[in-house]
């Protein structure tokens, strides 16, 4: 019998520019449509870090530079990477089940996620997003833009903001009504869109939220059976970079909490991914750090490493 999956997207999916992405989003259909076709309920969420920054950064030299009226806030460069990363998704999930003669609707669903105002996220910025910057480069955009930017897992310098934790999923009866339906959704792009409530009323924050926690938050939702973290590696490991890094098939909640502890996942990259995990596999369900390449083999027990009770 088919599984209820939703699949988390990481960068390696849809690449750092709208070229890269729409070339790379073909590839990444294969994998999403094997499921699909293998009979399971498949939901999407993806990343926006690369995008939502470009958008933003965007946005504000463009208006320094009198070219457009205003900036563009967080909340909406975040509304606009979740319609252009869905469009290119749609575009070629359905272009793929159309060439195996599958017939599917596949939509996407423009997602609030609501945060808590109060969560201590907001007064420390950890979320890496938009490109990668040499030392001096990042130090004059900080300047100029009174921008945060700090080193990220060693591949760089990049602007962070704050990343508040997902509380729950604003649209997630459309979402539920969309799965009943047949019908294939991508939500919760790029963490989902913050927002905070205040006397009854939802406002945008300028924030972005973590896409694995929002992935997990999603799962526990919509009552997946599996969590599919898919990424750029096969498994995850410990001792990550050094000479006795193990690849690990396996790690119980228990066991990854301690490897949490111990440091052995790069904050801001694995570690996210790992917590994220461990979120979905202590409501019960099956937990699934991958690659993109193994996504089937993955949902199978195959491959991946498996986070589990
Ligand atoms: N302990 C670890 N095990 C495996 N990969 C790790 C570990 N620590 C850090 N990484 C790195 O984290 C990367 C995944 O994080 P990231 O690239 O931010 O994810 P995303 O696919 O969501 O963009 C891996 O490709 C790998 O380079
Ligand atoms: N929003 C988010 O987590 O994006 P990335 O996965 O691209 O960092």
């Amino acid at each position: 019998m088919g599984k209820r999956i939703v699949i988390a997207l990481g960068g390696n999916a849809l690449g750092s520019t709208p070229y890269e992405q729409l070339a790379l989003v073909t590839e990444t259909a294969k994998p999403i449509v094997d499921l699909i076709e293998q009979g399971n309920e498949v939901v999407i969420a993806h990343g926006n870090g690369p995008q939502v920054g470009m958008i933003n950064l965007g946005m504000a030299t463009a208006a320094e530079a009198g070219a457009i009226k205003s900036d563009m806030p967080f909340p909406e460069c975040g509304a606009m990477s979740q319609g252009y990363i869905g469009y290119h998704l749609q575009n070629a999930i359905g272009n793929e089940l159309a060439a195996r003669g599958l017939q599917k609707d596949v939509a996407t669903v423009v997602t609030q996620v609501l945060v808590d105002e109060n969560d201590p996220a907001f007064r420390k910025p950890t979320k890496p997003v938009g490109a990668f910057y040499d030392k001096a480069t990042a130090e004059r955009i900080a300047a100029e833009k009174g921008y945060t930017m700090v080193e990220d897992a060693g591949r760089g310098y990049r602007q962070v903001v704050p990343s508040p934790k997902p509380v729950d999923v604003i649209e997630k009866n459309t979402v539920r009504a969309l799965i009943s339906g047949g019908c294939v959704v991508i939500t919760v792009g790029g963490g989902g869109i913050p927002v905070v409530r205040r006397d009854g009323k939802l406002y945008g924050t300028p924030a972005v939220i973590d896409k694995d926690f929002a992935s997990a938050k999603l799962a526990e939702l919509v009552q997946a059976d599996a969590l599919v973290i898919l990424t750029a590696v096969d498994r995850v490991c410990i001792n990550w970079g050094k000479p006795d890094q193990k690849s690990l098939a396996e790690m119980t909640v228990a066991e990854a909490e301690r490897y949490c502890e111990e440091g052995h996942f790069a904050p801001g990259s694995m570690l996210p991914k790992v917590r994220a995990a461990v979120s979905f596999a202590k409501t019960g369900g099956q937990a699934i750090i991958a690659s993109l390449a193994q996504a089937g083999a993955a949902v199978r027990g195959e491959a991946g490493t498996v986070v589990h009770l």
